[in-house]
């Protein structure tokens, strides 16, 4: 696998590619890789002939305070598992050269309507942030298809949005999500988990899973939810949203049969979000 980070050697190595005749699928992250991200890249070996993964901490998707740069930057590691993982190719830029204007003179993309509530609500300009470097990343690598993962549900939903608006030529597919043997969703940010708030954290999922029971046997809505986040403090965590939405996270109403439950709450400093689809009853 080779690391590429600057641009003029990228496009000069994924035109070789094309001009073979091979297709590109892209998995972009933003490292300390787990078996999350190694989904994504089974997934891209079966949707193209060549995977590029990239790797890159994205400034303008952070609040100012947030976990910018505590972030984990683990580039050796992560070499070594996308080399396990058959990844071809990783690009891994730094700011300067995605960024070269500085961040107030940066050109940005925004996804109305599915961008804002959620953790859009929550964090707010960071689905600015992500649509600007997806837009970035699929202008430069221009890929086929590109991988994302259904843990960041209202993410895939703004990319699915912004593939559709700006006309990128594009297959997005997105990934289930991996999980710890407790339930844990994995992600980069759960090892910021102290023992006893990691003893904690699959307190989330399991809730999310009793309410998709209830809901599923007819309980009201509102009130579960309710329920569900009283359970969350009760036992230590702040909640930024519990909430039921179409899966086109549309708001729920009395037509409405498929659903997901999301979630984004923080364990101390660290911030924990899932989700979990659900068929509500006639
Ligand atoms: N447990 C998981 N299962 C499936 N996909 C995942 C999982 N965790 C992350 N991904 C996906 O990997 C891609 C890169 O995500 P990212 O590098 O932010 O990892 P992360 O572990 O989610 O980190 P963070 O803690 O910052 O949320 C995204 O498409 C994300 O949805
Ligand atoms: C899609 C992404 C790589 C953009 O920085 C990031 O938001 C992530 O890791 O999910
Ligand atoms: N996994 C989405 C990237 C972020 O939280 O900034």
């Amino acid at each position: 696998m080779r690391t590429l980070r600057d641009i003029p050697e990228l496009r000069e190595t994924l035109g070789a590619y094309r001009r073979r005749g091979q297709r590109i699928a892209l998995v972009p992250t933003m490292g300390n890789l787990h078996a999350g991200h190694l989904a994504l890249v089974e997934a891209a070996r079966r949707h193209g002939d060549v995977v590029v993964a990239t790797i890159f901490v994205n400034p303008l998707q952070f609040g100012p305070n947030e976990d910018l740069d505590a972030y984990p930057r683990t580039m050796v590691d992560d070499q070594a598992k996308l080399e396990e993982a058959g990844c071809d190719l990783l690009f891994a830029p730094d700011t300067a050269m995605l960024y070269p204007r500085g961040m107030d003179e940066q050109t940005r993309v925004c996804v109305p309507a599915v961008s804002e509530g959620l953790c859009g609500g929550a964090r707010p300009g960071h689905f600015d942030g992500v649509s600007t470097v997806v837009s970035i990343l699929f202008n430069l690598v221009q890929p086929d298809t590109a991988c994302f993962g259904e843990k960041d549900y209202q993410q895939l939903a703004v990319i699915r949005k912004l593939v559709e608006d700006l006309h990128f030529p594009v297959e997005i597919v997105g990934v289930p999500i991996v999980r710890a043997e407790d339930g844990l969703a994995l992600s980069s940010r759960n090892g910021y988990l102290a023992p006893d708030q990691r003893a904690i954290a699959p307190l989330l999922y399991q809730t999310l899973c009793e309410l998709r029971d209830a809901l599923e046997a007819g309980e009201p809505v509102t009130a579960s939810l309710g329920a569900g986040l009283a359970r969350l403090r009760e036992n230590g965590f702040e909640p930024d949203y519990l909430e039921l939405r179409g899966l086109d996270l549309a708001p729920v109403d009395e037509s409405t049969r498929d659903a997901v439950l999301l979630a984004a709450a923080r364990l101390g400093p660290t911030r924990l979000i899932d989700n979990l689809t659900l068929t509500l009853p006639r």
